[in-house]
């Protein structure tokens, strides 16, 4: 197996906030990882790191075999690592297709169209082409003219997702994005994942439904503290106790059993 993301000993404090803190996992081509754990124990801090968008205190990243460390953000993003946030982050003054066109490649040139206007509009039109391909497969092409606010949650998260795929990623990084769906739509959020998968996508998804997690990943690792506190398969790693115990305390873990069901 080839790997697609290279993780090592990765350090990210803050001051004396020690958010990651030596963490080391890799992700192989084509597969998709879960990289959960409770609050506040470095996920999101990891996947910034990866995406460039915090400094790192030590460690390095490698994205396809090349060190990513000391890029910039758009170098990154332009490098095929694409991602969503865990707050929505989409412009309201945008329509859905508008937001999702800026997660093309050249996106950022559909907000400047008096610059060199005939380059603009062939980047425009390649833009909207990937733009609505992402939308259709996310299940929201019909809303394409409308204002994101005027969505429920689930849909503006469905236009989040379609954003970083229509820059056709090889790594997609996604930060919990089923959080405020309802269990339908979580299961179909999941089927997509699974498609982009089957099409080659390498992914890792931050998620703290641990039902999810084990029915779509191939491979998990758990974060606790800023450090990893297990990794492998799905189902054995959820029933890893140092997991339980994190989740859950010690006095719980055996009176609850809804980890690894
Ligand atoms: N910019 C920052 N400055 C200071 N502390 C930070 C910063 N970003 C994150 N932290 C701290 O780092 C720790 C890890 O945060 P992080 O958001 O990575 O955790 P998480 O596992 O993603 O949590 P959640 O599941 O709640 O999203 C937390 O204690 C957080 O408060």
């Amino acid at each position: 197996m080839t790997p697609m993301l290279e993780v090592d000993d990765l350090k990210v404090h803050f001051g004396g906030v020690k958010a990651v803190d030596g963490v080391s996992f890799t992700v192989e081509q084509g597969s998709l990882c879960g990289l959960v754990g409770p609050n506040g124990s470095g996920k999101t801090t990891t996947i910034n790191a990866i995406s460039a968008l915090v400094h790192l205190t030590a460690g390095s990243i490698s994205v396809g075999g090349r060190v990513s460390s000391g890029r910039t953000a758009s170098v990154i993003a332009r490098s095929g690592v694409r991602r969503t946030f865990q707050a929505i982050r989409l412009l309201p003054d945008l329509t859905v297709l508008q937001n999702a066109m800026l997660g093309a490649d050249d996106g950022e040139k559909v907000l400047q169209p008096a610059f060199a206007p005939w380059r603009a509009a062939r980047a425009q039109r390649r833009a909207r082409e990937a733009a609505m391909t992402a939308l259709e497969r996310v299940g929201v092409a019909h809303l394409a003219s409308v204002r994101p606010t005027a969505l429920p949650y689930g849909h503006q998260r469905r236009v989040e997702i379609a954003r970083a795929l229509a820059g056709e990623p090889d790594l997609l990084l996604l930060d919990e994005p089923v959080a405020g769906m309802s269990p339908a739509e979580r299961i179909e959020i999941g089927e997509l994942l699974l498609s982009l998968k089957a099409d080659g996508t390498t992914q890792l998804l931050i998620e703290h439904d641990l039902g999810m997690v084990t029915r779509v990943c191939d491979f998990l690792v758990v974060m606790d503290f800023g450090k990893v506190i297990a990794s492998g398969d799905p189902v054995p790693t959820t029933r890893n106790e140092l997991v339980r115990e994190a989740y859950f305390g010690r006095k719980h873990v055996a009176a609850d059993d809804s980890l690894g069901a």
